[in-house]
């Protein structure tokens, strides 16, 4: 349960990007759609989290990952938002770390395949926060 113990970065520190010195080629991801689930490179990084930032994610603490908790305004509002983003985690074969309790989602998104942000989580975070506006 070590995830558990990350911390989310505070708003001030939030803009503080992390910066691993391993070369991406290091952090690449065996995957047929390789391209996609390469680790992000910086300049990528810089200019993509910037726009989810914007929409609320944070970088977390100790860890290559982005978080956001939503609110519903109900259970099964939130229940039929994450049926819809288990769906398209199934059909990206990329899938969320997430905690629901009632009318609440706390996502994190990372690569486990290459142990950091790779563009699947960039593609997944904007699928999210496209589904939870529609709900
Ligand atoms: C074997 C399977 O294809 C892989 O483990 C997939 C499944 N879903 C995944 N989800 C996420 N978030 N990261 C991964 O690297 C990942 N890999």
């Amino acid at each position: 349960m070590s995830w558990l113990m990350f911390s989310l970065r505070t708003s001030s520190a939030r803009t503080r990007l992390s910066r691993v010195s391993l070369s991406p080629l290091s952090r690449s991801c065996s995957s047929k759609m390789a391209s996609e689930s390469h680790w992000l490179s910086a300049a990528d990084r810089d200019q993509l989290l910037m726009e989810l930032r914007a929409k609320g994610w944070m970088e977390v603490e100790d860890r290559d990952a982005i978080f956001k908790e939503l609110h519903f305004k109900t259970f099964n509002q939130a229940f039929g938002f994450m049926s819809r983003v288990a769906l398209q985690a199934e059909k990206m074969n990329h899938h969320p770390e997430w905690f629901n309790v009632y009318n609440k989602v706390q996502i994190t998104l990372t690569t486990h395949d290459c142990g950091g942000l790779s563009k699947r989580d960039i593609k997944m975070a904007k699928f999210i926060d496209k589904i939870a506006l529609s709900v």
